[in-house]
């Protein structure tokens, strides 16, 4: 292999980077996230999507007086004297089956059966249980007979007692999961306005990367990292666009990201961000037409992650070592995706857990390490990863990682019992 005749100034810039917090970091790339462009979709495909638009009810909700039970709408006033001693008679006038409503109005001494979600007739103030009941027929009229008293408003779902007329029902950004579905079925929004999901392009650059259906060869390795992202887009509620992989070669990654940019909303890259002569991508966001945000993050793995702006789009090239890229895109790249789409709440959730192992390797960067999480005796439990596959090269701990633990710079490590802060990583689809 021919030497590289890289020049001093290349490899100055390379190292004057100045390093930004990870909330510096994360404010600079929402300083620049737009909102992404709105789509009308059927309620059926609008799972996991997000609402673009605030839903406001055009009606209450019960829509009309509903009986909840299966049994007779009654003049509760009719049963004032009723008693296990005195049964009083009402006489049927009608029969009203759900989906149905009654011409009748109920007056003293009169009541109607009712079904269980049938419209109360105009009148009736009350609806007894049909065990509450007696029936006898005479003269061809059918007859209930009472033995106690009925409260008013028995049995009778009130006109928006869950939801009243001109209410908000769902903000813009709201996921639609299965409650969602039932809200918007319910008030008949068959077309939702969702976000469209966010195009993105997603590229690995390193002249060591295989196909998968390459034979292995020494020195090179299978390009896992693109399949990583893919996932990780796709449960971040983006749209994957695949760029496959490129040699270590300016040019070739100069023209992928122009023609990644063009077709696509937001460009994610894998590797050569660090100072090695072939990282290409760390170069590459210094040229005149990107606006770099960072260049170094005061984070372990993933100190070397790089956001910039190109065409006002977001480019995050993420370093190349598997553990750096999944963190990257966990603090980074699904941010965005979720902010593109309203999510007020687009960072993973933090919450406190009890460390489970004691974690001695310290350095001057805050440290986001792979864990797992158990609840026991109701309490959250952070089980790191052990030593050495925690690493920011190791791929295999992916997998099993349900929380970044947050391992402070300041502190000579943290004992086992002690109470950390862990990022939760969200398995599965949004949320
Ligand atoms: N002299 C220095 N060397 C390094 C530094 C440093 O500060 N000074 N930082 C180290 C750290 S920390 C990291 S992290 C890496 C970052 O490297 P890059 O982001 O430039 O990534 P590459 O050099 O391209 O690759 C690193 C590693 O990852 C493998 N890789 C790359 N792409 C993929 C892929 N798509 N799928 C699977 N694996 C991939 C690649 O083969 C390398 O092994 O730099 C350190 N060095
Ligand atoms: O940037 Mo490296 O992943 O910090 O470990
Ligand atoms: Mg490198």
């Amino acid at each position: 292999m021919k030497l590289n005749s890289h020049t001093d100034d290349m490899t100055n810039a390379k190292f004057n980077r100045t390093a930004v917090q990870v909330p510096d970091a994360q404010a600079r790339i929402a300083a620049h996230v737009r909102p992404g462009a709105i789509e009308k979709v059927s309620l059926e495909s609008a799972h996991g999507r997000t609402l673009a638009e605030k839903i406001v009810a055009p009606h209450p909700y019960p829509f009309f007086r509903r009986s909840g039970m299966d049994g007779y709408a009654i003049l509760s006033s009719d049963t004032l004297h009723a008693s296990s001693e005195q049964q009083i008679w009402l006489r049927v006038v009608d029969e009203i089956p759900c989906g149905y409503t009654s011409d009748q109005t109920i007056t003293p001494g009169t009541t109607a059966r009712i079904m269980t979600g049938a419209q109360v007739p105009e009148g009736a103030d009350a609806v007894v249980m049909l065990e509450m009941t007696e029936s006898k027929t005479e003269n061809g009229e059918q007859w209930i007979g009472l033995k106690r008293h009925v409260q008013a408003k028995a049995n009778i779902t009130p006109i928006g007692l869950e939801v009243e007329e001109g209410q908000l029902l769902l903000d813009a950004g709201t996921l639609i999961q299965a409650g969602e579905q039932s809200v918007l079925a319910t008030f008949g929004v068959a077309e939702v306005p969702v976000f469209r999901r966010p195009k993105v392009a997603i590229f690995a650059t390193g002249t060591e990367l295989l196909a998968l259906d390459e034979p292995l060869q020494p020195g090179r390795i299978r390009n896992s990292n693109s399949y990583l992202l893919r996932s990780l887009v796709v449960e971040a509620g983006g749209e994957p666009i695949m760029y496959g992989s490129i040699a270590d070669d300016a040019e070739t990654a100069r023209k992928t990201l122009a023609e990644a940019v063009k077709h696509n909303d937001m460009v994610v890259t894998t590797g050569g961000v660090s100072v090695g002569d072939y990282d290409i991508m760390g170069d590459l966001v210094r040229e005149d037409d990107i606006e770099m945000l960072f260049n170094k993050v005061t984070m372990r793995p993933g100190s070397v992650t790089t956001a910039a702006i190109v065409d006002q789009k977001n480019l995050f090239a993420l370093s190349g070592n598997p553990g750096a890229c999944f963190v990257g895109f966990n603090l980074f790249v699904r941010p965005t995706i979720r902010m593109m789409q309203n999510d007020p709440h687009p960072y993973l959730q933090e919450w406190t857990a009890i460390l489970d192992e004691g974690y001695t390797k310290v350095n001057n960067y805050t440290r986001f390490v792979r864990g797992r999480i158990e609840v026991r005796n109701g309490e959250v439990h952070a089980l790191p990863a052990a030593a050495r596959v925690d690493e920011s090269s190791v791929m295999i701990t992916i997998k099993d990682s349900e929380c970044l633990i947050i391992i402070p710079p300041d502190k000579k490590g943290i004992p086992a019992g002690e109470l950390v802060r862990i990022l939760k990583l969200p398995k599965g689809l949004v949320r």
